[in-house]
C-alpha cells in the first residue's frame, strides 16, 4: 500500500552529527522522510565516530544554534520537535528557555527528548548531571530512554548483576520519570531487556495531557499504560536505531495519530528496518555495526508489535468466537438502527446483519424493546446485533452483541463466547486492532471512517488509509487462521461508499445514510439501502 501523502508536517531534529552516517541527525532525516514529514535540522555538534568508536565531540556554538531557530521558527514552525545529543550545559539551557518560549507560541508543540548519554561503541557524549538536565526535562512531553538510561534519568544505580542492584520494572521507572519531571508519556524500549526472543516496550502515557486534540477525553485522567512485544530480529545493522524510533515516533505524531498508534507504528517501522538488514548483517557475520536501515511506511503485518494488555493475557486460552456463518456470502451493508420501527422495515429486506443500537432508555423498557427485537428477527436470515447490552443479548438469545473499547474490560468475554452468542468488536487505529484481533470476535469494526454527527469520535477520524492499514493486519488467507471480517463505520454515505468498497472491506455499517435518506438525497430508506447495497456488491451507483 501506498501511504497519500497530503500535506507534510515539520519536525525539526536537534541533535549531534555522526560522521558514519548511522546515528543521530542522519537516523532523523532518513527517517522523517521516509514517513512524510520535512526534517529541520539544528546540529548540536559535529562528532568523529565510526562503526568502532568516538573520538571527539565537537559542540556547535548556541549562537549559531540560537539563529537557526530564530529564522526557522516562522518559515517552518515546528509540530515535534525531536531532541537527541545536548553537547554540554549551555546548549541545555538555551534549549529550556526555547522551549518554554515556543510552547507559548505553539500550544500544540510536541517536545521528544531521546536520551544520549553513552555512545553504543563506547565512551560517552556528554558529562551532563540530572540536576542540570532537570529543566529541562520538565519541558519534555515524550521521552524514550532504554532500560538502562532510564535508571540513569531517575538517579538509580543500573547493573546487569540483579542480585547487585534492586530490581526495578520499566513499569516503575516509567511511573517514577511520568511523576518525577511531569513528562507526558514515557516510552521505555526493551531493547536492552533480558528476554532473547523479543524485545517488549512499555509506554506510560497520560491521556489528554498532549497538546491540542491528541486524545479524545475531556478531563485528565490516570495515566494509562501500553506494551508491544516484537520478535527480536539477527541484525547488528543497529546504529541509529534508537533516534530512528524517536523520529519514527514524531513523525507518526505529526500527522495526527494517537500516541497508542504512533507507538505501534513506530514499533513496526523499526521491525522492518532490522528485517531489511538481516541479510547484510549474515554477509559481516554479525560482526559489523552497520547504520540501522530506514524503510518505509510499515504496512504488512509481519513487523507488526504484539499488544500485551490485560485482556489478552485474562482471554489467552479463549477459543474463537463463532464466526457469522456466511458460506462465502458477502457481508455487504449493515445498518446500526436505534428503534423497533426500524427494524421492523429494515428486516424484509433480506440483509445479512442488522444491529439495534439503543440509548437513554429505562431498564425495562430496554429489555422489552431486546426481546422484541430477537422475536421479530427470528423469522429472517438477517442476524441481529445488540449493542453494548451484552447480558440480555445472551439472556434473550440474541444472534450477536457488539461491544465498544469502554465495555470490553467489564464485559465477561468468556459467558458470550460459552453462550454462543456471536461478537463484534470496535477499534480505532491499529493498536486497539491489533488488541481485538487476539480476541478472536466474530467481527471486527473500526471507525470513525469519516467525520459523522451521529457520535463525537474527535481525534478518532480513521480516513481510508487507516481504513486499508488495519485490513492488512489480519493473517493472511494461506495462514491457519481465517482472517476475520472487517467493518467500517462513520459517515459513509451514498458518496462516499464505493471509495469505502475500493479498500475490500467485508461491510459498511451506516446510520444516517439510511435514517436521513430522505432529507439528504430525497429518496427513501429502502431505495438508500438498494443504492447501498448494489455499491458494495462491486459495481458503484451513480446518483
Ligand atoms: C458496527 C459498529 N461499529 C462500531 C460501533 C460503535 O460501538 P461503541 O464503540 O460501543 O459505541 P456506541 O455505539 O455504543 O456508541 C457500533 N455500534 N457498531
Ligand atoms: C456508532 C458509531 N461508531 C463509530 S462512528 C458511529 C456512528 C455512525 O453513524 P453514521 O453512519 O450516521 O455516521
Ligand atoms: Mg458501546
Amino acid at each position: 500500500m501506498i501511504k497519500t501523502i497530503n500535506n507534510k508536517p515539520i519536525i525539526w531534529t536537534i541533535s549531534g552529527s555522526d560522521c558514519s552516517g548511522g546515528a543521530g541527525i542522519a537516523a532523523d532525516i532518513k527517517t522523517g522522510h521516509s514517513l512524510g514529514v520535512e526534517v529541520c535540522q539544528l546540529i548540536t555538534a559535529n562528532t568523529v565516530q565510526s562503526s568502532q568508536q568516538l573520538l571527539w565531540i565537537n559542540p556547535v556554538d548556541v549562537d549559531v544554534l540560537s539563529q537557526q531557530a530564530q529564522i526557522l521558527l516562522a518559515d517552518k514552525p515546528p509540530s515535534v520537535i525531536k531532541i537527541g545529543l545536548l553537547a554540554n550545559i549551555e546548549q541545555v539551557q538555551w534549549l529550556t528557555a526555547l522551549l518554554q518560549d515556543y510552547k507559548k507560541q505553539l500550544p500544540e508543540l510536541l517536545c521528544i527528548y531521546d536520551t544520549v548519554g553513552q555512545a553504543s561503541v563506547g565512551g560517552c557524549f556528554n558529562t551532563l548531571t540530572l540536576a542540570q538536565l532537570t529543566p529541562l526535562l520538565q519541558q519534555i512531553d515524550i521521552i524514550t530512554p532504554n532500560f538502562i538510561e532510564a535508571h540513569s534519568l531517575n538517579g538509580y544505580e543500573y547493573s546487569a548483576d540483579k542480585l547487585a542492584c534492586q530490581a526495578v520494572t520499566a513499569a516503575q521507572l516509567a511511573k517514577a520519570l511520568h511523576q518525577r519531571f511531569a513528562i507526558n508519556s514515557v516510552i521505555i524500549k526493551g531493547g536492552h531487556g533480558e528476554d532473547k526472543h523479543s524485545a517488549i516496550d512499555y509506554c506510560l502515557h497520560q491521556l489528554n495531557a498532549l497538546p491540542g486534540k491528541q486524545d479524545n477525553q475531556d478531563k485528565i485522567q490516570e495515566p494509562i499504560s501500553y506494551q508491544l512485544s516484537a520478535k527480536r530480529l539477527a541484525s547488528s545493522f543497529s546504529h541509529g536505531g534508537g533516534c530512528t524510533f524517536a523520529s519514527a515516533l514524531g513523525a507518526f505524531l505529526a500527522q495526527g495519530y494517537l500516541m497508542r498508534d504512533a507507538f505501534t507504528l513506530a514499533k513496526a517501522y523499526i521491525s522492518q528496518g532490522f528485517s531489511a538488514s538481516m541479510a547484510l548483517s549474515q554477509n559481516r557475520g554479525h560482526q559489523y555495526y552497520g547504520a540501522f536501515e530506514q524503510t518505509a511506511w510499515p504496512t504488512q503485518a509481519q513487523y507488526f508489535p504484539q499488544v500485551i494488555d490485560e485482556l489478552s493475557q485474562q482471554y489467552k486460552a479463549l477459543p474463537a468466537f463463532n464466526s457469522l456463518d456466511l458460506n462465502g456470502e458477502k457481508l455487504g451493508l449493515y445498518p446500526v438502527i436505534d428503534s423497533l420501527y426500524w427494524l421492523e422495515r429494515l428486516l424484509p429486506l433480506g440483509l445479512n446483519l442488522i444491529q439495534l443500537r439503543v440509548k437513554n432508555v429505562s431498564d425495562d423498557e430496554l429489555e422489552n424493546i431486546i426481546k422484541t427485537a430477537v422475536n421479530l428477527a427470528k423469522p429472517y436470515k438477517t442476524r441481529l446485533f445488540i449493542n453494548d447490552y451484552w447480558e440480555l443479548a445472551i439472556k434473550h438469545g440474541a444472534y450477536g452483541v457488539h461491544i465498544g473499547q469502554e465495555d470490553l474490560q467489564a464485559a465477561d468475554l468468556a459467558a458470550i463466547q460459552a453462550s454462543g452468542t456471536r461478537l463484534g468488536i470496535s477499534t480505532h487505529g491499529c493498536y486497539e486492532f491489533l488488541l481485538a484481533q487476539q480476541l478472536q470476535p466474530s467481527y471486527l469494526a473500526i471507525g470513525a471512517i469519516f467525520p459523522t454527527k451521529t457520535k463525537d469520535m474527535t481525534g478518532q477520524i480513521q480516513g481510508l488509509d487507516n481504513l486499508k492499514q488495519v485490513l492488512a493486519l489480519r493473517p493472511k488467507a494461506s495462514e491457519k487462521i481465517a482472517p476475520i471480517p472487517v467493518v467500517a463505520i462513520g459517515g459513509i454515505n451514498l458518496e462516499r461508499a464505493p471509495k469505502v468498497v475500493t479498500t475490500g472491506v467485508e461491510s459498511i455499517a451506516v446510520v444516517t445514510a439510511i435514517t436521513e435518506a430522505e432529507s439528504t438525497y430525497g429518496i427513501t430508506s429502502e431505495q438508500a439501502v438498494d443504492r447501498l447495497i448494489f455499491i458494495i456488491n462491486g459495481i458503484s451507483y451513480k446518483l
